[in-house]
């Protein structure tokens, strides 16, 4: 990997670690090929995916914590000796000739390369020592009270490795992807990494990314095929496409405007359709719909192993009015809904506060209101998946022999 890429990789990593930006957040840099921001992409990644571990490799050879800046080289270089296990030879010589190109870290070359050097040698059976990443508390501690710490310790790891890649496929299509598997659940998947946009089909919409939980939650509405369909919180539009390629008469609100310009792309692509409204779903008033779909928005905590740069950045002080919102949410949404009409609930959170207890707490809010008990089994799931109100709850650390799964919750309500 050249030195351009390994720059661009600390440029993205200051932005996560330093600034606290989303990965998504940041500007590419448009001065590297296209395989020089993946290879930096990646690289950073690994780094994020890695931090923890890492830095306790690190440590035993620092006589006391570097300015960032070198510690960010420090850590650059670790990944790539210790995860990727690249020849340690060009990594160090890389380190240091970025030590000394920087401004304020010239001056600690020496140390760079003193360290590395060491690092190459003893590093990697210390790293194989090493626990995986851990999660931040606000996420680890839910998650370790509800399923136990061996499941935590099963989360984590299912952090590490690159994801592959889900796709949806649009009724009818059969695009030839080689290297592609059928999962339980009809998405199909594909190897980490793989170009979706150069895939045959793409161009013709016969299908769109969208992980294998996150395609559930429509088909937990069950056949919608004629009727009136509110997809609230819809963009960027993976089941409103659902939704319209199974023949409901769609309405996609979202608040997001740019967010809401990849939903109008996504169907053009695909050549669906759908009414779109950009605006707040609390003031959104409308005739009673057939069924409602509520992918809230929340946490995301259930998208760790895609977004790696989520525990560094995301404060857990998002949760309270997050969770508030969804409430509203709930209560509103069943203020649009006809009576015996569906609303599934569902987030990509692995907070059961996100999840179990908002369905719980709105079935004490609302009488009358019920779950319509999922049948995991008949979306190709599987049991263990039911959740005791009459839910869904998908977490990383399961399908361990087919890649894993998205952590997400979902449920079906219905009203008198
Ligand atoms: C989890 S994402 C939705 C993903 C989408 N359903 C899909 O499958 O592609 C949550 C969305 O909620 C939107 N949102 C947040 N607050 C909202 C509000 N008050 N009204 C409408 N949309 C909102 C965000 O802009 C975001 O696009």
């Amino acid at each position: 990997m050249g030195l351009e890429a390994r720059q661009a990789a600390l440029r993205t990593l200051d932005g996560v670690l330093r600034e606290k930006r989303m990965l998504a957040h940041l500007p590419g840099d448009t001065r590297l090929s296209p395989a020089d921001q993946a290879r930096a992409a990646r690289l950073a990644s690994l780094v994020l995916r890695h931090l923890g571990p890492l830095d306790a490799c690190i440590a035993p050879y620092l006589d006391r914590k570097p300015p960032l800046p070198a510690l960010m080289i420090l850590r650059l270089a670790a990944a790539e000796l210790l995860v990727a296990g690249e020849d340690a030879h060009g990594v160090v010589d890389s380190a240091v000739t970025l030590a000394k190109r920087g401004k304020g870290t010239a001056r600690m070359a020496g140390m760079v390369n003193a360290v590395l050097r060491k690092l190459a040698v003893e590093g990697p059976d210390r790293f194989a020592h090493e626990a995986p990443q851990r999660l931040p508390g606000w996420i680890a501690g839910p998650v370790k009270k509800r399923w136990g710490a061996e499941t935590l310790r099963a989360i984590e790891a299912a952090h590490l490795p690159l994801p592959p890649i889900d796709l949806t496929l649009k009724p009818g299509a059969a695009p030839d992807l080689p290297g592609a598997t059928r999962l339980p659940t009809g998405s199909l998947r594909l190897p980490a990494g793989t170009q979706v946009t150069a895939l045959p089909g793409y161009d013709t919409g016969a299908f769109w990314v969208q992980d294998a939980a996150a395609a559930l939650p429509v088909r937990l509405l069950g056949d919608v095929a004629g009727l009136r369909v509110l997809d609230l919180c819809a963009a960027p539009g993976g089941k409103t496409l659902q939704l319209s390629a199974l023949g409901a008469d769609v309405t996609a609100l979202d608040l997001s405007p740019s967010r809401m310009a990849r939903v109008e792309q996504n169907l053009a692509r695909t050549g669906l359709s759908a009414t779109r409204v950009t605006g707040d779903a609390l003031d959104h008033d409308a005739p009673a719909y057939d069924a409602i779909l509520l992918d809230a928005p929340c946490t995301a905590t259930g998208t760790i192993r895609r977004h790696p740069d989520l525990p560094h950045v995301k404060p857990w002080t998002e949760v309270e009015p997050l969770t508030r919102l969804q409430m509203q949410l709930i209560d509103h949404a069943l203020g649009l809904l006809k009576p015996g009409g569906r609303l599934v609930f569902c987030t990509c959170s692995l907070l059961p506060v996100e999840g179990e207890f908002q369905v719980t707490a709105a079935l004490k809010r609302h009488e009358g209101l019920r779950v319509i008990p999922a049948d995991a089994p008949a979306l190709g799931g599987d049991s263990a998946w039911h959740s005791p109100e009459g839910g869904l709850r998908l977490r990383p650390d399961l399908w361990p022999d087919l890649g894993g799964i998205d952590g997400f919750y979902m449920a079906c309500l219905t009203r008198p």
